[in-house]
């Protein structure tokens, strides 16, 4: 008898010879991505250099990605830029681990139990509800002057966390503070490097370089506290360069969202108003803000701080929607809607779309077992700090 025959790859535009579909991509690939989908269908594949890159756009696709394969579909890829290698990586890292091994497990459960549970993020409201009250303290002190909001947020994010001793509401921003190199690592590894698309030719090294710099640098500002807390410094580096740019800049683009949509904001104010009063509101108050609960949803809609997802990695060939995804290949998703481009918060009041990972039409923080493990705590702070 005949073996069963394998299905094809997902289709996708022609790939040149050599650099494949490199130069498709254009300047804004999430939303090639997305016009890709629109001619090809929910699942596509594209050659990149050397390596298979399939886009799942709709929302049966990410359901079969991140739930119904989630075990196999579920490793990473760690950008050439890394100064660590996928070996080393497996052992030190979350967010970079190839695969989900014991040391991610270890991670993970870490967050859950421990750093990201209701428990201990109920335990730091008063915290919380003190910093903000800083923050518009500061703020009211500034009035009349030019104020950069990013750096303020971000300060205020950072001073949040345990981590508050490193850097101050006042203190260094700009050039050479915490807030530029977390910057400049993130920028590191989202920049597209040649070097990802054809491993065998490391002509990049200077970016390479450039990130062990900046993780030099960023190691020798945490070390004290590292001493003080024993926290695991890979670990802790992860978390505050996943967790505090996201989640800032959320809150800034919703800011920039509502400044520029003067009826969302009178609602904002109105709901505000009607729940909380004259007062600021309480953190327990904040559920009840349905209004900016979706501008929330919305801006994260329109402005996902990881446009793309990160990149999973098939660890093993695998059938999707009956087409195969090989061993190796690099998997995305963007989001596609309708009027995707409006800032339109009241798309979400007549739903119940939530960005839990359990709705796969909306997934900021991912699905699955490589769910965003901060996102309690994001939904904490990014309303928190809007609504202050
Ligand atoms: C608005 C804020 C945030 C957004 C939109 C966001 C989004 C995401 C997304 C899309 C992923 C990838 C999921 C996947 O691969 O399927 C991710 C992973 C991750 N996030 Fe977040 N995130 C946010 C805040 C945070 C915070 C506050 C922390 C921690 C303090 C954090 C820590 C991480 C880590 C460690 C991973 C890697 C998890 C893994 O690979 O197992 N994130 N996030």
């Amino acid at each position: 008898s005949r073996p069963p025959k394998t299905p094809p790859l997902p289709p996708g535009p022609k790939p040149w010879p050599v650099v494949g579909n490199i130069l498709h991509m254009g300047k804004k690939p999430h939303l090639t991505l997305t016009s890709f989908a629109q001619t090809y269908g929910p699942l596509v594949s594209l050659r990149l250099g050397t390596q298979t890159l399939v886009v799942g756009s709709s929302s049966a696709a990410a359901m079969e990605i991140l739930k119904t394969h989630d075990r196999v579909l579920s490793g990473r890829w760690v950008p050439f830029v890394s100064p660590a290698k996928s070996l080393e990586m497996n052992h030190i890292s979350m967010s970079w681990s190839v695969e989900c091994n014991e040391n991610w497990k270890y991670l993970r459960t870490l967050c859950r139990t421990e750093l990201f549970s209701g428990a201990a993020l109920e335990s730091q409201a008063c915290l919380r509800e003190k910093k903000v009250k800083d923050m518009v303290k500061y703020l009211s002190g500034m009035e009349g002057k030019v104020v950069k909001i990013a750096e303020v947020v971000f300060a205020t994010l950072f001073n949040l966390d345990a981590l508050k001793r490193l850097y101050y509401l006042r203190g260094r921003g700009g050039d050479g503070g915490i807030k530029d190199r977390i910057g400049r690592i993130l920028e590191a590894y989202a920049t597209p490097n040649l070097s990802d698309f054809y491993p065998v030719n490391s002509t990049l090294q200077g970016l390479q370089k450039k990130s062990e710099v900046v993780l030099e640098r960023v190691y020798a500002m945490w070390e004290p506290i590292v001493e003080e807390r024993k926290v695991r410094l890979y670990a802790l580096q992860e978390l505050l360069t996943a967790g505090t740019d996201t989640s800032a800049s959320t809150i800034e683009w919703a800011m920039a969202e509502l400044m520029k949509s003067p009826e969302c904001m009178t609602k904002v104010h109105e709901e505000l108003v009607r729940e909380a009063g004259q007062d600021l509101p309480k953190e327990s108050q904040l559920s009840q803000l349905t209004y900016l609960q979706v501008c929330v949803k919305e801006s994260l809609r329109l402005h996902p701080p990881t446009p793309l997802m990160l990149p999973h990695r098939a660890l093993d060939s695998c059938q999707v929607m009956n087409y195969t995804v090989p061993k190796n290949a690099q998997l995305v998703r963007p989001m596609s809607w309708e009027d995707p481009l409006k800032f339109k918060p009241e798309r979400f009041l007549s739903s119940t779309l939530d960005f839990k990972g359990n709705d796969f039409e909306f997934l900021p923080f991912g699905a699955g077992r490589r769910i965003c493990p901060g996102l309690p705590m994001a939904a904490r702070h990014v309303p928190l700090v809007l609504v202050h």
